[in-house]
């Protein structure tokens, strides 16, 4: 008789949307589970891993935390993915509950497809696809196109393709979903709340679960135990790649600076609100040193939303170099962005 699958729970959703916040909520409330993580996340900075080994929950010990950072999840599943997913399962006792954190353009059907693997399908199942959407970001019409520019477009190029990268993400990541999560309602009133449930509700062709928090407040129970069983169940999962063998994320781009040590927190995130507003820039974060502060300091921008707080001291063996991951739509003035993160001339 085969033992039980071990379920495993997909966290997706946009840059910033807070994957990892509602994650870190998971594993400090996950009532006894025996939790393992596979975090996938850009550049080699380890914001996400550094957030979630900090935790120190004995039912998910820094070794079940395992970063991905070679680029996105959905194209290198036979790479890295099913190789780490085969040694988390070979753990003695074994993990019995996993979660994937996605990067934020990850596609999530690519990966759902991964657990058809003969390898892996005998061993594990996806619990539940659980989509994180930054409900302020939506609001401000970040995945919509903006009718007055696309017209404007099209009146100037008739054979301009229009398509928004933002969007066909947002829309295959809400498409693939077994549970939505809006997040972020402290952002947003009430009635904003149920306005983007009711167009998320009439936008994904079947009913799904979707409860509106803050902070990635989620309880085990909601979260965990979905058993949807995703990987028999894609062609109910459409996704604007369907009828493309391959896709590639040519939309967008993501480099690492390297900050040296700056006055003060304020001034790094004036720096970083300054990106922002001058560029196309979706996300900001890494860490920083700050002059004579034993502290590392943890930046964190979506859009132009910029906060940082102390993280953990610097060790005795790590350079006090501060290290930020940017990404964009493809086109960013990295000199620029270089330029007014380091206080170069
Ligand atoms: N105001 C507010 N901020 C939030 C909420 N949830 C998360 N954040 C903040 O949003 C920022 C991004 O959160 P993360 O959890 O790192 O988001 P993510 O989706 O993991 O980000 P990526 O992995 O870079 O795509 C952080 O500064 C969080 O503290 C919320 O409900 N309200």
């Amino acid at each position: 008789m085969s033992a039980r699958k071990v379920p495993v729970t997909i966290v997706t959703g946009f840059l910033g949307a807070g994957k990892t916040t509602l994650v870190r909520h998971a594993i400090e409330n996950a009532e006894g589970r025996r939790l393992a993580l596979i975090v996938n996340e850009f550049g080699d900075v380890g914001v996400d891993g550094a957030i979630l080994r900090s935790c120190g929950v004995e039912n998910c010990p820094e070794e079940n935390i395992v970063e991905l950072t070679n680029g996105c999840l959905c194209c290198t599943v036979a790479d890295d993915f099913v190789p780490t997913l085969e040694a988390l399962l070979s753990r003695n006792p074994p993990p019995e509950h996993i979660i994937v954190e996605t990067s934020g353009l990850a596609l999530p059907k690519p990966l759902v497809k991964a657990f058809e693997w003969p390898d892996i399908r005998n061993r594990v199942t996806v619990d539940g696809v659980v989509t994180v959407v930054d409900g302020p970001a939506v609001k401000a019409g970040r995945f919509a196109d903006d009718p007055v520019k696309v017209a404007a477009q099209r009146a100037a190029d008739p054979s301009v393709d229009h398509e928004n990268p933002l969007e066909e993400v947002y829309e295959d990541q809400l498409l693939c979903a077994d549970l939505v999560v809006l997040n972020k309602t402290d952002l947003m009133s009430p009635e904003e709340a149920d306005q983007i449930t009711e167009e998320i509700r009439a936008g994904v062709p079947r009913a799904i679960k979707i409860v509106a928090t803050r902070e990635g407040r989620v309880p085990a129970s909601v979260l965990l135990g979905l058993s949807a069983a995703a990987e028999n169940d894609l062609a109910a999962r459409p996704s604007h790649h369907d009828n493309e063998p391959d896709h590639d994320h040519d939309d967008f781009e993501t480099f690492i600076v390297e900050v040296p040590a700056l006055a003060s927190p304020a001034d790094l995130a004036s720096r970083a609100k300054a990106i922002a507003n001058a560029h196309d820039v979706l996300r900001i974060k890494g860490f920083a040193a700050i002059d004579g502060k034993p502290m590392r300091l943890l930046l964190q921008g979506v859009g132009e939303r910029v906060d940082t707080r102390y993280e953990r001291a610097w060790r005795a063996d790590e350079p006090r170099l501060g290290k930020l991951v940017v990404i964009g739509q493809k086109g960013l003035d990295r000199a620029s962005i270089t330029r007014t993160l380091t206080g170069a001339a």
